[in-house]
């Protein structure tokens, strides 16, 4: 089989060696197509390489029905809708390391540059200027450097700081104080940080918490004097925040290679003379871009190979052969568990998740991961994806079970997810029904039949004449449209479940009157 890998950026062509290498592999280099273009033409191919300048939209990715693979020859991967990528099925691996030296050197041409004005006197000199008095500068010597974000390349930037015998204080959540010890640095709150160092750099991703992260609070908290350098990632420092900062003489310098908008040929920072900036070239060596490169191109290989990959990024590490089986129940996993939460309205302190029949014997952690991801997304919202759901279960002390058995009570695979929250144990299964899709199919041990999409709403009750049409002419009070309707009992006279699916979301009032009908023991509204 032959497979279709284009590259969409500029990358090393020593770096793609390795693919150009493989005799089933068609490489089309095309880096200067605009995203209409690209989503015509991802429509054949089965794996993308990118650096920061395609943005690999879910409009793109959903496009590409045959893409197997995302490459990021580099490290920050906010350009690539990771959850599309995996909702998609899609695997995204980066290359994190073949460029953090890079980075680091290029952090501290930076602060070189920015402390002795090295930019704006060359371009003074080269204007027919000799000025020296203008352009005198600041020692870097017993200077404080705040590094936000001490990761691989916030650490290479404090080792190289102290080179130049700076002070170095670091923030970063994961930073203990034995490793700051053991690093000879200080260490502190993003406040303290901030508010003692002579020089700020920040190398922390761009994430909703960090987005801004440096803004005009901030500022306020800051020295006098103080330079700013971003080449981690536009956005983590506000703009505008900074260039108010600037002019009112608090800052005295930035020096930035990364910016909000990328690319861009007018910017109202780059009009201050205490500005200097390069065009995104933290990575920009022979060195690194062969590097990151060959790690990609590496794991593509390793990938459409059905080998692990090294560094995947949305998913763990799982050979493609499986990844095609356990796709198509990607998207019931997680409807599944975000079902039975919204079902339990509590947070989950145990969860534990079955597996059964043609899932027996098969790699179902992505499957689990999956799940606790729809779990947990009902109270930590979007920053939960596949590769954190289990680390963050961990962290808020939620233990998860997976478990396998052979028979799956008639279907010929089934998942169930049971949750138990403090007020006690619920439970929901589900299959994938061929060509149909995904079903749930038992409720707290009742039977139904619903595809987990859409408006839904469950009522527990008692089994007596007359409760089907009291809640179906109460909705029709509220205009409120049944699309279907399941209904099962524990016994004649006992508890019973009706599962309904409407046109539209349910009000409060619609869902407080149904509460109130005595029949009724509980009404809960699901919005999958
Ligand atoms: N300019 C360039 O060309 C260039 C080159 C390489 C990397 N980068 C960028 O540099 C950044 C750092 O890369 P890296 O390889 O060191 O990544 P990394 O993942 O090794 O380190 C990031 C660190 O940030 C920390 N962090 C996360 N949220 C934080 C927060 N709210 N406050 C403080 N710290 C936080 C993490 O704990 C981690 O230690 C990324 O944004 C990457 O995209 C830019
Ligand atoms: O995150 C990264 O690796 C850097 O920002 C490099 O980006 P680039 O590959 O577009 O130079």
């Amino acid at each position: 089989m032959t497979f279709n890998i284009l590259i969409s950026d500029q990358l090393s062509e020593e770096g793609i060696y390795p693919l150009t290498q493989e005799e089933n592999m068609n490489i089309v280099m095309e880096t200067a197509l605009s995203p209409e273009e690209l989503e015509e033409k991802i429509v054949d191919f089965d794996a993308l390489l990118v650096r920061s300048s395609t943005q690999v939209t879910r409009s793109l990715i959903s496009k590409a029905k045959n893409l197997k693979i995302i490459g990021r020859a580099g490290v920050g991967v906010d350009n690539i809708d990771l959850d599309a990528a995996t909702e998609h099925g899609v695997i995204v691996v980066n290359a994190p390391n073949g460029n953090t030296n890079s980075a680091a050197e290029h952090t501290m041409a930076m602060i070189m540059a920015i402390s002795r004005n090295i930019p704006q006197a060359y371009h003074a000199l080269k204007n027919h200027q000799w000025d020296r008095k203008k352009y005198v500068g600041v020692e870097l010597k017993d200077k404080t450097l705040g590094v936000v974000g001490l990761g691989r390349i916030g650490v290479e930037v404090a080792t190289r700081a102290k080179g130049q015998r700076m002070n170095v204080v670091a923030y970063d959540p994961f930073l203990t104080p034995e490793k700051a010890e053991k690093m000879g640095i200080g260490y502190g709150s993003f406040e303290e940080v901030v508010s003692q160092a002579d020089f700020i750099t920040v190398h922390t991703p761009l994430l909703k918490e960090t987005r801004h992260m440096v803004n005009a609070d901030a500022f306020q908290l800051m020295k006098t004097g103080v330079f700013i350098v971003n080449c981690a990632r536009g956005g983590i420092i506000d703009e505008d925040a900074l260039y108010d900062a600037i002019v009112s003489g608090k800052v005295a310098g930035a020096a930035l290679d990364v910016f909000e908008e990328e690319p861009f040929v007018d910017h109202k920072l780059l009009e201050l003379p205490e500005v200097v900036a390069t065009p995104h070239l933290g990575a920009s060596t022979i060195e690194a871009q062969e590097t990151v490169a060959v790690d990609v191109s590496r794991d593509v290989i390793r990938y459409l190979n059905n080998d692990l990959v090294k560094n995947p990024v949305n998913l763990p590490s799982v050979a493609r052969d499986v990844m095609t089986v356990i796709e198509p129940y990607f998207n019931l996993s997680e409807k599944l568990g975000a079902f039975l939460i919204d079902l339990t309205k509590e947070v989950a302190e145990e969860i534990n998740i079955s597996y059964s029949g043609d899932l027996y014997g098969i790699e179902v952690a992505p499957l689990t991961r999956n799940t606790v991801k729809g779990i947990l997304k009902r109270h930590l919202g979007s920053s939960v994806n596949d590769v954190n759901a289990l680390y963050l279960a961990e962290k808020k002390d939620i233990t998860v079970r997976e478990s396998k058995t052979s028979a799956a009570k008639g279907f010929t695979n089934l998942i169930t997810v049971q949750v138990k929250t403090k007020s006690g144990v619920r439970k929901v299964s589900g299959t994938l029904l061929n060509g149909l899709g995904p079903r749930i199919v038992k409720v707290d041990g009742y039977s139904v039949d619903v595809t987990p999409k859409g408006h839904m709403v469950v009522i527990q009750h008692i089994d007596q004449p007359g409760v089907i049409g009291l809640v179906g002419s109460l909705l029709a009070r509220h205009d409120v449209n049944i699309a279907t309707m399941q209904v099962d009992r524990s016994d004649v006279g006992g508890k019973a479940i009706m599962m309904l699916t409407i046109d539209r979301h349910l009000e409060d009032k619609a869902l407080k009157e149904l509460s109130g009908l005595e029949e009724i023991k509980e009404v809960v509204a699901i919005d999958l």
